[in-house]
């Protein structure tokens, strides 16, 4: 079994969780989900295949089994090339759900990955994750592998958050309608855990990735994506009218006319109703020049989603109150092949392209106008700062300011001139900076230093533990848990025993090995067979209390004890516990909350100081600091590997903060009535984690009960 490459040749995984992913018309717009980063990464996935230098790519989204979708996406493996494929991971409910409804099914995606990760011939060579969600399961993967991780974050929750706010939203309708905190504390975990953060344009990590906590620009490399210029290119001679150009004459009173073209997915933030606004507001513009918004695929507006609802419904009211009807198209469909074309129609008509998205990261649609002769007006926030900055094609606008707006495309065409002059800028420049095989050039050359010292775990666990008769697991946290009522302590054990020969008794708890032992032989708890003692970061095996070495190894990745007692040495409200709490990998505060910062304050300033590690809140009054790597949830997961065990039949019970990861994901999670539910009462939505009614010992016997666990 080769554990890595022996070709030298490389095997990347890409992961692009949300949106309609597939290798063939891409349904572009179809919602605010499927769009730019949906056809980088399969653009991505492709021109890397073509490399001499990589043996495979595997591109991982989400299997999508729904009647309202194509059933292409509940393939679970489609070819993309050769040595190319996407596969699709099971993961929460099987139906086409939000970006922003995945947070909770994360856990189990990544669980759900590592199992086939360790279903191919060997590790890939690296991880590179798309968007906060892709993050949010490659900083588990890489934790629990020690793989490397990279990323690109397509888009960014703090600065879509800046402009929604700019735009007049209230901070608790962004919450409600993005949960938007959860994305970008994804966001901030990824980048303070990746080795490389790649992003398309310099603005990016000025202006956007400046925003986080989190912030090493030496991390960064700017590199820009690509566009197909096989599809992409300006019009030939006139050519008959396509069935798209037909399609637009009954919006349109003189279709002849110079097209303005937007095209975007239906999303708040690309800002369209601004556009139409200053459209409505300039009967110069409207004289010289019809508006054509394409903006997705719909059939009747009142199914879409709220989003995608709320933008469209917005527009129609709007053209009706400038009563732009006659001047103003928004077709209902295109075809992803139709793409291309739509661009050349406004081309041929001189018109221009125009995205005036309150912010765009990037903007794969200003490549493609460049690409067919358009010229360009775009958002001064993000991306297109870089590649008009490039392509010297256009002008950038503030685009809230719906008089300069006008006034850039009046610019453009009132002077013939001019308009030449952009154009061709532009498809002479597009060619030069922007191509899918500089950028796979520049990708491999970015990797290569990451390759050499990354010490990956075993992928087969080792000899001996293997093929385990037993095929279970119960792990329970001690205090307040397995403790604290004797009598339901005693029936739990005496179960253990009776079943100790199918079923692993495993202990997770934060308490150092010496206190543990002591409370196991003064409450005669037989000893587990798994303990995992200090919050994750020390494993002891068998009745001998083998410590596992290779675990310890593992999680001294990035910890640096002196320099974080430093940092949060000035703090007021947190006082060192004993030094009998204190390990080599577990630094314990007691945490006085009537003084001490918020949570969310201390893993900013960790952040701030460039600290990748992992801190936990227990009980409101236990401040622990571990490694990134080490967590109760990921000894339990490095146990379980070594074990064969699969997470699906281990009961793990926790009920504060330092529980979260054990009881989240694919294990039979349980919290027992009287732990503290506030510290976990972000899992109470997710169906694999059962709050017992019952206290203590009682409760897991209970849940035992609930998941009929010995007969799974
Ligand atoms: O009705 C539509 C709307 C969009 N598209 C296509 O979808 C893509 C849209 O990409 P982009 O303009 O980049 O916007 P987003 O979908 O918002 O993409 C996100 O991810 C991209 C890749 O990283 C970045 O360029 C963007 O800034 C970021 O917002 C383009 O290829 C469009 O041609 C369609 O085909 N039909
Ligand atoms: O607007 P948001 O929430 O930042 O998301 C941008 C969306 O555009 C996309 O490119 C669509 O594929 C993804 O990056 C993401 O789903």
């Amino acid at each position: 079994m080769l554990e890595h490459g022996d070709t030298g040749r490389l095997h990347i995984v890409l992961i692009s969780i949300h949106g309609l992913i597939r290798g063939h018309d891409l349904e572009l717009g179809r919602d605010a989900d499927t769009g730019g980063q949906t056809k980088y990464v399969v653009e991505l996935a492709k021109a890397l295949a073509k490399q001499p230098q990589v043996e495979r790519v595997d591109l991982i989204t989400r299997r999508i089994v729904d009647s309202d979708v194509s059933d292409d996406y509940a393939e679970a493996v489609e070819a993309l090339a050769e040595n190319a494929q996407i596969a699709r991971i099971d993961a929460g409910p099987e139906g086409y759900i939000r970006k922003e409804e995945l947070w909770d099914h994360l856990d189990s995606f990544a669980d759900n990955l590592l199992s086939w990760l360790h279903r191919q011939p060997r590790w890939p060579d690296v991880l590179h994750s798309h968007y906060a969600d892709a993050g949010y399961v490659g900083v588990r993967l890489a934790h629990l592998t020690g793989l490397p991780l990279i990323h690109t974050g397509h888009s960014l929750g703090r600065d879509k958050c800046r402009r929604l706010l700019a735009l007049g939203l209230a901070m608790e309708e962004i919450e409600q309608r993005y949960h938007i905190s959860r994305r970008i504390n994804a966001e901030e975990d990824t980048l303070s855990n990746a080795e490389l953060i790649i992003t398309s344009t310099r603005n990016e990590i000025e202006d956007q990735y400046e925003l986080y906590d989190y912030y090493t620009p030496e991390k960064m490399a700017v590199i820009p994506p690509g566009t197909d210029l096989q599809q992409f290119h300006p019009p030939s001679a006139k050519t008959a009218d396509s069935a798209f150009a037909v399609s637009l004459n009954k919006f349109l009173y003189e279709a002849d006319k110079p097209m303005i073209l937007a095209l975007s997915r239906p999303d708040e933030r690309k800002n369209i109703v601004t556009l139409l606004e200053a459209y409505g507001e300039s009967p110069r513009l409207q004289a010289m020049a019809n508006l054509v918004i394409v903006a997705g695929n719909r059939d009747d507006i009142r199914e879409m989603n709220d989003g995608a609802q709320g933008v469209l419904t917005e527009l129609l009211l709007v053209i009706d109150c400038y009563d732009l009807y006659g001047q103003v198209a928004l077709p209902k469909h295109h075809s992803a092949d139709e793409v291309a074309e739509i661009y050349r129609l406004a081309a041929a008509a001189k018109g221009i392209f125009i995205n005036p998205a309150l912010t765009e990261p990037f903007g794969l649609t200003l490549l493609e106008a460049a690409a067919s002769g358009l010229p360009l007006v775009a958002t001064e926030n993000g991306g297109p700062v870089d590649i008009i900055g490039n392509c010297h094609n256009g002008l950038l606008v503030d685009p809230l300011d719906k008089t300069a707006i006008a006034e850039a495309l009046l610019s453009i065409l009132d002077n013939p001139e001019r308009w030449r002059t952009l154009s061709a800028n532009g498809l002479r420049n597009v060619a030069r900076y922007y191509s899918w095989e500089a950028h796979t050039q520049a990708y491999l050359q970015k990797l290569q230093p990451l390759l050499q010292h990354f010490e990956r775990l075993p992928k087969t666990p080792p000899v001996g533990k293997v093929g385990r008769l037993r095929r279970q697991a119960i792990f329970t946290a001690m205090d307040n848990t397995l403790l604290g009522d004797d009598e339901g302590l005693a029936q739990f054990v005496n179960l253990i025993r009776e079943k100790r020969r199918k079923c692993l008794f495993g202990i997770a708890t934060g308490r150092r090995l010496d206190a543990v032992l002591a409370i196991l032989k003064q409450k005669r708890i037989p000893k587990p067979d798994i303990l995992i003692t200090s919050l994750g970061t020390e494993i002891y095996f068998t009745s001998q209390l083998i410590a596992d070495i290779a675990w310890s190894y593992h999680i001294d990745h990035l910890w640096t004890p002196q320099v974080l007692r430093r940092v949060l040495s000035g703090l007021p409200g947190l006082t060192p516990q004993p030094k009998e709490e204190q390990s080599r990998f577990k630094i314990s505060y007691y945490y006085d909350s009537e003084r001490a910062p918020p949570m969310d304050e201390i893993l900013t300033l960790l952040r701030q100081k460039e600290l990748s590690v992992n801190p936990t809140l227990s009980f409101g009054q236990f401040l622990d600091i571990v490694p990134a790597r080490a967590s109760k949830g990921q000894a339990l997961r490095y146990v379980a590997r070594q074990w064969n065990i699969p997470l699906e039949r281990i009961l793990a019970t926790g009920g504060s903060g330092g529980d979260c990861d054990m009881v989240a994901g694919n294990t039979l999670g349980v919290v027992v009535a009287n732990r503290h539910r506030e510290e976990l009462a972000n899992l109470s939505d997710i169906e694999q984690v059962y709050f017992a009614e019952r206290s203590n010992a009682w409760g897991i016997l209970e849940a035992i009960e609930h998941y009929d666990f010995f007969d799974l």
